[in-house]
């Protein structure tokens, strides 16, 4: 509707889907509306950045603003000025806008109405003019009165992507639900899919995957996954690309913009969000940023209309929140302040700033959760609420990847354990299995264990005191008793396969479930950089994740402390396989920011699981909560055994707490292949 339109204003008609005016319009004639009684769902208004906040009916269900703001102008979003103004509006009755639309397709509406050329402006051209939205009458009488609008983006137009990356090998399809608890059915769909190992074959020789679960890949390269269709599509076509030199595996350089919408918009109540950031005055409203689209796209949309669309975006904010109300707590107020506000509110000019390394850890957030949402498993969210440093770079993956030729070293080892199938349980072992009768587990350790085993394969230097290893039981509810720990100590577990003949859910398959708990990879400080904290409660003796990574030969000597190679992302191994470690310093998940603490939160243990009989045996890491872990509070292991911590100040000052006074073999190293 446009109420200079001749014969036509707010006196005769008393709705519309979208209201155009200019900011100085707006100011004169919003009272009026307001008593009018005058419902609207959209409107559209030139110049708004000149406003210092456009507010809208706050008990209105579906009503919006589209501010049409010229770049790098700022909304001030909080100032004492917006208040009171907001103030004074609201002792008059508010609007209650009828129901036309819902927000998306109301915007799509909008913006896919050039058909004559005349809008949108590119975002180039945005940038350049005061008037970026040259709307008109007959621009307006063009848009699709029944909200549909352009065909998708042409998918046809976007090359499909070879499967031989890290990523893709995880797609779920363009899923946008978040796994809560899962059922037995979904668990048991996504296991018939789920990927366990993943093969570096440098020479391309081999062609095909003797399983599913083991796909095969060329070189460690985290993409796009193919399932985020606008993502991968947004890198394709999208009109503007990141300016930053920075290249983060996995993540979109390459954006849609306002400019695209007319074209690639598609039906916008279709897009899958992948951030939500509450309003701090309407407490009914969030803004929305959508995968594969710019932050200049970002949008304010009503909670309802968004949880109705996407229900997982409600838990998204409650755990965000209370996470925030954890740190806030944990930290020091005046650190982190700033940082949390902007996790909850954007603010600084975010929405204007597309370029803003913030929308770096919102990709990476919403991608690497989606690769874990693929594998049933939780989010793993990234935050910086104390500076604005870049975000770490790595390749994301959930399973470890090893070499062909290391692969095959362990089917041979697996010949020798055959003879495990011939032992019977135990007598007396305490088994947490479904299945007591049936479960072999126990004599699996005790073949690693056995005497002999040490004079034949390990050299004598890592011969160890038979006494220490540990075979650790969980109880029925999965969890290890850590009663009388020791760090230097071996431990094992031995998880169940299909040979018990025990389900999925039995106690003692916790590693090869995945990842437990939500996680949230966390600045820490300038010393330790990131950290990972958690996003749920854990509890004492409970498995939390996986410690993915490459699987290295090394030698002897090499493993632990050496000055010509980062190890502090190595995780050894020292009863199944004394000669190789999962580094996860190029590749990993978010195990691989938990930092050293001299009294640590958690702890690795070695641990042989494999789901099927016929999956690849190798060796394993556990992380398992050593403390009772609250939401917010920082998941920390000890990196190095008593023996190996220097005694000297040399390596590392370690900052686990402000007055340790341990230093920590960890020498200043630059990587040949830094990603950098
Ligand atoms: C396995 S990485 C952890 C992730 C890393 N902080 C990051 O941002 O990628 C180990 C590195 O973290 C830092 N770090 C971890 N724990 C530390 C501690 N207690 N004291 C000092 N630096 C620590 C050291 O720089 C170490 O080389």
């Amino acid at each position: 509707m446009v109420f200079d339109a001749p014969g036509k204003d707010e006196n005769t008609i008393k709705q519309a889907k979208i209201i155009v005016m200019t900011c100085t319009h707006a100011a004169l004639r919003r009272n009026k509306l307001v008593k009018l009684g005058f419902k609207y769902d959209n409107m559209v208004m030139e110049e708004a950045a000149q406003i210092l906040e456009t507010s809208t009916p706050p008990n209105s269900k579906s009503s919006t603003v589209i501010m049409a703001r010229p770049k790098n102008t700022q909304i001030l979003r909080s100032s004492k000025a917006l208040t009171s103004r907001i103030q004074t509006q609201s002792s008059v009755q508010p609007v209650r806008a009828q129901s036309v639309a819902t927000r998306p397709q109301a915007r799509s509406t909008l913006f896919s109405s050039n058909q004559n050329g005349s809008v949108p402006l590119t975002s180039d051209q945005r940038a350049s003019t005061s008037s970026p939205f040259n709307l008109n009458a007959s621009t307006l009488s063009s848009i699709n009165q029944n909200g549909s609008v352009p065909s998708s983006p042409n998918q046809n137009q976007v090359k499909s992507k070879p499967v031989d990356n890290i990523q893709t090998v995880f797609d779920a399809g363009d899923c946008d639900i978040v796994p809560t608890e899962l059922t037995i059915a979904e668990i048991e769909t996504i296991n018939q899919t789920k990927k366990v190992i993943c093969i570096l074959d440098v020479s391309g020789a081999l062609t095909h995957a003797s399983s599913p679960r083991i796909p095969i890949v060329k070189v460690i390269e985290a993409r796009i996954p193919n399932g985020c269709l606008v993502a991968n599509q947004g890198q394709e076509l999208g009109g503007w690309t990141r300016s930053t030199n920075v290249d983060y595996p996995g993540i979109p350089s390459r954006y849609f913009t306002i400019g695209d919408l007319a074209k690639y918009g598609g039906d916008s109540a279709t897009w899958t969000i992948q951030s939500v950031f509450e309003n701090p005055n309407y407490p009914d409203w969030v803004f929305t940023k959508y995968l594969g689209w710019d932050a200049l796209t970002a949008w304010e949309e009503t909670k309802n209309d968004v949880f109705k669309k996407s229900p997982h975006v409600e838990k998204w904010i409650a755990m965000k929140k209370c996470f925030l109300a954890a740190i806030m707590t944990l930290e020091p107020k005046n650190l982190v302040e700033t940082g949390v506000k902007r996790e909850r509110f954007l603010g600084d000019g975010l929405l204007t700033n597309k370029e803003h390394v913030f929308w770096i850890y919102q990709e990476m957030s919403y991608l690497h959760s989606f690769v874990n949402r693929a594998n049933g498993l939780p989010s793993i969210w990234y935050m910086n609420v104390k500076n604005l440093n870049e975000p770490p770079k790595f390749h994301y993956s959930v399973v470890n990847v090893i070499e062909k030729r290391l692969l095959d070293e362990y089917q041979k080892q697996e010949e020798g354990l055959q003879q495990v199938k011939k032992l019977k349980r135990s007598t007396g072992t305490r088994t947490a299995c479904e299945n007591p009768e049936t479960c072999v587990r126990d004599s699996i350790f005790e073949y690693y264990n056995r005497k002999d085993r040490d004079d034949e394969e390990l050299p004598d230097a890592d011969k160890i005191e038979e006494s220490t290893r540990k075979n650790m039981q969980p109880d029925a509810f999965g969890r290890l008793d850590f009663k009388g720990f020791d760090a230097d100590d071996q431990r094992m577990v031995v998880e169940c396969s299909d040979a018990c003949g025990c389900s999925i859910n039995c106690p003692r398959r916790q590693l090869q479930r995945g990842q437990k708990f939500g996680v949230v990879v966390y600045y820490e400080d300038d010393c330790r950089r990131f950290g990972l904290r958690a996003l749920e409660p854990i509890e004492k003796g409970q498995f939390i994740i996986e410690y993915t990574g490459q699987i290295l030969e090394v030698e002897p000597e090499e493993i632990g402390v050496i000055e010509d190679r980062d190890t502090s992302y190595d995780a050894e191994f020292a009863i199944m396989d004394r000669r190789k470690v999962v580094t996860a310093i190029n590749i990993g998940n978010a195990a691989r920011f938990m930092a050293h603490a001299c009294t640590p939160s958690a702890t690795f243990i070695e641990t042989h699981s494999r789901q099927l009989v016929s999956d690849p045996l190798i060796p394993r890491i556990s992380v398992y909560a050593l403390k009772d872990i609250n939401v917010g509070e920082e998941i920390t292991i000890k990196y190095f055994r008593q023996d190996q911590m220097l005694k000297k100040k040399e390596g590392t000052k370690c900052r686990c707490r402000a007055k340790c006074k341990n230093w920590l073999p960890i020498y200043p190293y630059e990587s040949d292949d830094d990603m950098e």
